[in-house]
């Protein structure tokens, strides 16, 4: 996609206000300007709290069955291509959007003009800046992934529709940067279907008619994998985010008709930017791959920890961890408010349990899952298993110290990109990797704590333990290995 040349944006913007005004939004108490994240809303006169001060008529938003029954639409669908194989829905969100940037008589073509050209999220960045900033992180795996998925989606398509349809669907304009620019620019704006699904304020039953928007016909969803509940909403995804705030999203009628309408329950003054909120993509990860942005000390943030597969589990272990609901190398979310997540511990509880204590727990149970998994959950006594519970809490720490040192091995500050473009991609995967890092920490700390609190409640000590060479803050020094340290209970 082209440059974001001031001047031309500025136009560009205009043409948007204009082509809103034309087809009746409501934005009188709030105007497109540019804010610190590019474009957004400003109130024009105070906003009280819980007012409509955006919506927009129906026909403007972009669901996938109306960009399915759209002429790019339609040509993509009706294509010899995809004549064998279902089409994914988000392909043809990107096809319609693609197509729509460059045909002006697209109805869309003045919203998605207005979009920025590129965009900051890791998939936008070259391999060597994503090594070098996310190394050792959940999100460079996402990354990776979600490339991957993407590619085969343009691949399923692309050249070959170019190549049946060559003026409808020019092989330069449908590359696969087009394809992430789009995906991009969808997941950084859209809404939940689900919005078109309720009136603002809840209590009425929506007409049929507005489910049109929402529900495909039998012939469409025979012909579509269903892969995309997101939707396009002009004007209303010009608002920036701010976790503080809250907002409502849904349908009103007024004389023209059917809308899809914003509020928040706090009111904004005027000249002050109208923030709205993006939902519950929460953790910084979720933030930067959507977004290309996250948030410091971001309360919603999470580290997912994966223990990998158990080599040779015993009939014991494998028993209780299916009885239990558990899954061999299950990923486990730890978080600020959830430190040492209870079905992190559980895992780590079977694998250190003797057999003759997982034979007694398994018995002493109905064997359903949820007692045998409230049973792993609660820290085990070392009245029932001597060792059980500190070498749990000692491999945690192991997995905590290994993910710490990947982590840390990363350069989020190298200089790969100039400009404004790489300084933000810098700050954001210095935020992000500074999160995982103090969430680690945290859980370090205590598990230390807990395993301490142990071993003076029941007077454990480690035979080759050396007071005063233990320092408070190296924890990789203060980690009890099972294996290379017998523990001694008094
Ligand atoms: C829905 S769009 C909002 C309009 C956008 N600013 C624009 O220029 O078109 C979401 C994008 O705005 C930017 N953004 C929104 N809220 C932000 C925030 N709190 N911090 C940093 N960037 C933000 C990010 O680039 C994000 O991908």
């Amino acid at each position: 996609m082209d440059s974001d040349d001031p001047t031309d944006k500025a136009a560009v913007v205009r043409r948007f206000e204009d082509w809103c005004n034309e087809h009746n939004c409501v934005m009188e108490k709030v105007q497109v300007a540019s804010t610190a994240f590019g474009l957004g809303l400003r109130a024009t006169k105070d906003v009280e709290p819980n007012e409509v001060a955006l919506a927009i008529p129906l026909d403007l938003v972009l669901t996938v069955p109306v960009a399915a029954r759209s002429i790019a639409g339609q040509a993509l669908l009706r294509s010899e291509t995809t004549r064998e194989q279902p089409v994914s829905a988000q392909a043809l969100m990107y096809v319609v959007m693609i197509h729509g940037w460059h045909d002006a008589t697209s109805k869309w073509h003045p919203y998605l003009r207005q979009i920025p050209s590129k965009h900051q999220d890791p998939l936008c960045w070259t391999q060597r800046e994503r090594q070098a900033r996310l190394k050792g992180t959940q999100l460079l795996h996402e990354v990776e992934r979600h490339e991957a998925l993407l590619r085969l989606v343009h691949q399923s398509i692309f050249p070959a529709l170019s190549q049946e349809l060559p003026e409808m669907f020019p092989e330069e304009r449908y590359s696969f940067a087009s394809f992430t620019w789009a995906r991009s620019a969808l997941a950084s704006r859209c809404f939940a279907e689900t919005h078109l699904e309720k009136f603002l304020g809840g209590g009425e039953v929506v007409p049929e008619e507005t489910m049109n928007y929402v529900r495909l016909t039998a012939n469409e969803a025979a012909r579509l994998s269903h892969d995309c509940n997101a939707v396009l909403c002009p004007l209303l995804d010009t608002g920036n985010h701010d976790p503080n705030v809250t907002i409502h999203v849904g349908l009103r009628s007024d004389k023209n008709g059917f809308q899809l309408a914003l509020a928040r329950d706090s009111g904004v003054n005027k000249g002050q930017e109208y923030f709205i909120n993006y939902g519950n993509h929460g953790s910084n990860l979720q933030l930067l791959l959507g977004h290309g942005f996250c948030l410091p000390d971001n309360p919603q943030d999470t580290l997912p920890l994966k223990l990998g597969k158990t080599a040779g589990e015993s009939p014991e272990q494998e028993l209780a961890r299916k009885l239990s609901g558990l899954v061999e190398g299950e990923v486990v979310d730890l978080s600020r408010a959830d430190l040492l997540p209870e079905r992190l511990l559980a895992l780590l509880r079977i694998s250190t349990l003797q057999d003759r204590s997982l034979r007694v727990l398994l018995h002493e149970n109905d064997s359903s899952e949820k007692t045998i998994l409230s049973r792993l959950t609660t820290p085990i006594d070392v009245k029932f298993d001597r060792h059980a519970e500190l070498h749990a809490l000692s491999i945690v720490q192991k997995h905590l110290i290994m993910k710490q040192h990947q982590i840390q091995s990363g350069n989020p500050q190298t200089e790969l990109v100039e400009g404004r473009e790489g300084w933000a991609r810098c700050h954001y995967a210095e935020i992000y990797r500074s999160g995982q890092l103090e969430i680690l920490q945290a859980a370090l700390k205590e598990a230390k704590a807990r395993e301490r609190a142990i071993m003076e409640e029941h007077h454990v000590h480690l035979e080759d333990f050396e007071e005063g060479e233990e320092e408070e803050d190296d924890l990789e020094d203060e980690v009890i290995d099972p294996e290379a340290k017998r523990l001694r209970y008094a």
